[in-house]
């Protein structure tokens, strides 16, 4: 059977724009925009998972704000359930670690980018709740 893999990703607020991640051209999904984050440890709390994920990969420290939503999504590796949380900076600014980039965008440009299916429910709901 497909396995399942809980994962979290940050939907990074500041100054009013939303933080977009490339994923890197090796490994899963590549060259697909995502949300930074990342799989949930034994243990962990999805947003500690996601505290953690965020420091490891963009080196840098997030509050966690309310959740947008759970998505489930079938791809032809396994089940992703993506919980996503809007965030927010505490300190420093996102490096590249396992990225090939990032990008600022305010709510209304996000859905220019080519994201990984998973993502799209949470980009759809960041999308209208700032669209007015
Ligand atoms: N971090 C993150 N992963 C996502 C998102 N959307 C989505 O489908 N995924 C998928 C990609 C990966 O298969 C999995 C997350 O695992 P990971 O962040 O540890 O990624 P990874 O590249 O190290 O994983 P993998 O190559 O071992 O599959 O969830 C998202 O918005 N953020």
């Amino acid at each position: 059977m497909k396995k399942r893999i809980d994962v979290v990703g940050a939907a990074i607020l500041r100054d009013g724009k939303v933080l977009c991640a490339q994923r890197g051209s090796q490994g899963s999904l590549p060259g697909l925009w995502e949300f930074p984050g990342g799989k949930i440890e034994p243990g962990e709390t999805a947003r500690e998972a996601l505290v953690r994920e965020i420091d490891e990969e963009l080196q840098c420290t997030i509050v966690v704000g309310n959740e947008i939503n759970t998505a489930l999504h079938e791809y032809d590796f396994a089940f992703i359930s993506l919980t996503t949380f809007f965030c927010e900076l505490v300190e420093g600014d996102p490096s590249l670690t396992e990225h090939d980039a990032v990008v600022w965008l305010s709510p209304h440009e996000i859905k220019s980018l080519n994201w990984a299916p998973a993502d799209l429910p949470a980009v759809d709901a960041i999308y209208e709740k700032f669209h007015s």
